[in-house]
C-alpha cells in the first residue's frame, strides 16, 4: 500500500516538474510582453502601494491645517494612472496567454494529423481530440484569466511587505504569521487538485471518445435500439467527470477560505495588537490606518495568487494530456512537437511534378508484415507488377489483400523485407510524393463533409478546369444525380457523405482518383456496392486512364478478375499463385473453388 502511495507522489512530483517545464517553454517566446506586462503591473503596484501614504498625508494636512489641494491632487492622480495600467497589463498578459495557446493547438493540429497509422489503430479518437478541445481550452482559461493575472500581484506583496516593515515590523510579523498557519493547512489541497483535474479531464476524454464512436454509427446504434444503452454508457464518463470535478471545485473553495480567513484574522489581530500599542502611545494612530489599509491590499493579491496556484495544478493536469501527443509516432521526423516553442510551418505537399502521371513498377521483395506482436499477416510474399499492368488480388476474407495496398501507401512499413516502386526501396522515397503519384479508392469510399465539388476535387493539388471536371462526373455516372441536387456540385453531401447512397460514394472516389491522374491505380472492392450498368460505366471510365497506369485490384467481381492481366492468389500469409484467369482455372484448384464460389456469387 505504502509503496502505492509513494510511486503516486513520485508522479505526481514528475507531473508537476513536466508541467512546469512545459509551461516556461511555451512562455518563452513570449517573453517580452510578458515582461512587459509585469512591468506595468509593478507600476501600477507601485502606484497603488503608494495611495495609503498619499492618504496619511491628508489625515496629516488635515490634522495640521495645512494645504490640502496638492496630496489631494497626487491622490487622484496616482488612482487614475493605477487604473489605466492595470488595464493595459491585464491586456498585454492575457493577449500573450492567448497566443501561447494558439502555438499550442497549431503545433497540436499539425502532430495529430501527422501521426502514424498504426497510432491511430492504437488510440481513441475521441481522446486524441479532447486534447486539442477540452485540454487546451482548459490550460487557455487557466493561463489568460489566472496565472498570469496575479504574477504582477506578486510585485504588490513584496512591495506592501517592504512598506509594512517601514511602518511596524511587529505588526508585520504578526501578519505573516496568521498567513503562514493557514499556508500550511491548505497547501496539501493543491496536489489534489491536480490528481482530480487530471481524472476529470481524462474522463472528458473518454466521454469525447465513446460520444465520437457512437455518432459515427449512429445507424448502428438506431437500429439495434442501443441509444439508452450508449446515453447510459457515455452519461457514465460525464458523471465520473462531474464527481473529479466536484472534488476540485471543494478544494477550490477549501483554499480559498482558507486565504479568505487569513486575510480576515491578520485584519482584526493586527486592528488588536496595534489599537493596544497606539492606545499605550507606542505607535501614531496615522501609521496604524496605513498600516490596515496594506493588509486589505495585501488581501486581493494573495487572493488572485493563492487561487492562481491551485489554478496552476490544472494547467500542469491538462499540459500533462497535451504532452503525450510528443510521445506518439509520427510519420515524417521533422514534425513539430506540442511542446517546442517554434512555430508551425506549413508543409505543402511535395510532388515530383511531370512523374506523377507515370506508371511505376511495383514490386514486392520478401515482405512480412505483423500488425502487432501476433501472428504475422504476410509471411515472406514476393511478386512483382510491371509498369501499366492491371493485377488483381483475390484470397480468402482476412487473408491481407488490403494489407497490400495500405503497405504500398505507406500507411505501414513492412516487418521485414522491401516493396520496391521503380526499382527503388519505397521507404526512401518522399512520403508525400509517393502518396501523390497513387490514386486509392479504399472499401468503404469515405466521403467528407461539404459539398459535392469540394469532395471531387479533395487531393488533387491543381486547378482543374470545368470542363475536365463534367466530362469525370459523366464518367462515374454521377451527371444525372448533380443535375438533380438543388445547387449542382456545390450541394453539401451531409457529415461523412450521409446524403449519399453506398454507390454514389463509390463514384464519388473514383471520381476523385481520376482527376488526381495517378501513376498507380489502387482500388479494394470499388465496385462492390454497384450495379451493373453503373459498373460498367465505372470500369470503362477506369480502363481509359489504366493505359496510363499501373493497377492494382482488390477483386471480388469475376469480371473484373477476367479483365485482369494479371492475377495474384493470397492464401494463408503468402502468394499461392499467379496468371490469367484461364491458366488459374487450369492449375490452381483453390483459384478454381474461389472463382466459383466468391468471385461468382458476387460477379
Ligand atoms: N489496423 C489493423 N490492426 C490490426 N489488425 C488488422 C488491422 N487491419 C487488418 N487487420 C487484420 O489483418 C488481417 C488482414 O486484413 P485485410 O483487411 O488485409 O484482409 P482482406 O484480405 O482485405 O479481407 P477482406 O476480403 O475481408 O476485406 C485480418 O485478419 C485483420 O483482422
Amino acid at each position: 500500500m505504502e509503496e502505492a502511495g509513494n510511486d503516486v507522489d513520485t508522479n505526481n512530483a514528475e507531473e508537476q516538474d513536466i508541467g512546469l517545464k512545459v509551461l516556461l517553454r511555451l512562455a518563452r517566446p513570449h517573453r517580452k510582453p510578458i515582461v512587459l506586462g509585469l512591468f506595468l503591473g509593478l507600476a501600477g503596484s507601485l502606484g497603488a502601494l503608494a495611495q495609503p501614504m498619499a492618504a496619511r498625508t491628508i489625515l496629516d494636512a488635515v490634522t495640521d491645517k495645512s494645504g490640502l489641494l496638492g496630496p489631494l491632487l497626487t491622490l487622484i492622480a496616482l488612482v487614475l494612472a493605477g487604473a489605466v495600467m492595470s488595464g493595459l497589463q491585464l491586456f498585454i498578459l492575457e493577449r500573450a496567454g492567448e497566443r501561447m495557446v494558439l502555438g499550442l493547438r497549431l503545433r497540436l493540429i499539425q502532430r495529430l494529423l501527422h501521426l502514424k497509422v498504426a497510432e491511430y489503430d492504437r488510440r481513441q479518437t475521441g481522446d486524441l481530440l479532447s486534447k486539442a478541445g477540452s485540454d487546451t481550452t482548459l490550460l487557455r482559461s487557466v493561463l489568460t484569466a489566472n496565472v498570469l493575472d496575479a504574477l504582477p500581484g506578486v510585485v504588490t506583496i513584496v512591495g506592501a511587505i517592504a512598506l509594512m516593515v517601514y511602518l511596524d515590523w511587529i505588526l508585520l510579523v504578526v501578519v505573516l504569521a496568521v498567513i503562514a498557519v493557514v499556508t500550511l493547512v491548505v497547501a496539501p489541497a493543491l496536489s489534489r487538485i491536480r490528481d482530480s483535474t487530471h481524472t476529470a479531464q481524462e474522463h472528458v476524454g473518454h466521454m469525447t471518445s465513446s460520444l465520437e464512436r457512437a455518432l459515427s454509427a449512429i445507424r448502428t446504434v438506431k437500429a439495434g435500439v442501443m441509444q439508452d444503452t450508449e446515453a447510459g454508457r457515455i452519461g457514465g464518463h460525464a458523471r465520473s467527470a462531474y464527481t473529479a470535478g466536484v472534488r476540485t471545485v471543494k478544494l477550490d473553495a477549501f483554499i480559498s477560505v482558507g486565504t479568505a480567513l487569513a486575510m480576515q484574522l491578520s485584519f482584526l489581530v493586527v486592528l488588536g495588537v496595534g489599537g493596544y500599542r497606539v492606545a499605550s502611545g507606542t505607535l501614531p494612530a496615522a501609521d496604524l490606518i496605513a498600516f490596515l489599509l496594506y493588509v486589505m491590499y495585501l488581501g486581493s493579491p494573495l487572493m488572485v495568487i493563492t487561487a492562481a496556484v491551485s489554478q496552476l495544478q490544472k494547467a500542469f493536469a491538462a499540459a500533462a494530456r497535451i504532452m503525450e501527443a510528443d510521445t506518439m509516432d509520427t510519420e515524417f521526423p521533422d514534425v513539430v512537437t506540442v511542446t517546442s516553442p517554434e512555430s508551425v510551418t506549413e508543409r505543402s505537399p511535395r510532388r515530383e511534378t511531370g512523374r506523377e502521371g507515370t506508371p511505376p513498377t511495383v514490386e514486392f521483395d520478401r515482405v512480412t508484415f505483423t500488425y502487432r506482436t501476433d501472428e504475422p499477416v504476410l509471411s515472406e510474399v514476393s511478386f512483382r507488377i510491371d509498369a501499366g499492368m492491371k493485377t488483381a488480388i483475390v484470397g480468402p476474407s482476412g487473408v491481407g489483400k488490403t494489407t497490400v495496398l495500405n503497405l504500398l501507401e505507406r500507411f505501414y512499413d513492412p516487418t521485414a523485407g522491401r516493396i520496391l516502386f521503380d526499382g527503388r526501396d519505397l521507404a526512401t522515397l518522399p512520403l508525400n510524393s509517393l502518396r501523390a503519384r497513387i490514386g486509392y479508392v479504399e472499401q468503404t469510399a469515405p466521403v467528407l463533409a461539404g459539398t459535392l465539388r469540394e469532395n471531387l476535387l479533395y487531393g488533387t493539388h491543381r486547378d482543374v478546369p470545368a470542363k475536365e471536371l463534367a466530362e469525370v462526373v459523366r464518367a462515374v455516372r454521377l451527371d444525372h444525380i448533380v443535375r438533380g441536387l438543388p445547387d449542382g456540385l456545390d450541394s453539401p453531401v451531409g457529415e461523412r457523405g450521409s446524403q449519399l447512397s453506398g454507390g454514389e460514394r463509390q463514384r464519388v472516389a473514383a471520381a476523385r482518383l481520376l482527376l488526381r491522374r495517378p501513376g498507380l491505380i489502387l482500388l479494394d472492392e470499388a465496385t462492390s456496392q454497384l450495379d451493373s450498368p453503373n459498373e460498367q460505366a465505372l470500369q470503362e471510365a477506369f480502363d481509359a486512364v489504366a493505359d496510363r497506369a499501373t493497377t492494382i485490384v482488390v477483386a471480388h467481381r469475376l469480371s473484373t478478375v477476367v479483365a485482369s492481366d494479371r492475377i495474384i492468389v493470397l492464401a494463408g500469409g503468402g502468394v499461392r499463385s499467379v496468371g490469367t484467369h484461364a491458366e488459374l482455372m487450369d492449375t490452381d484448384e483453390f483459384y478454381r473453388e474461389l472463382a466459383r464460389g466468391q468471385l461468382l456469387a458476387r460477379g
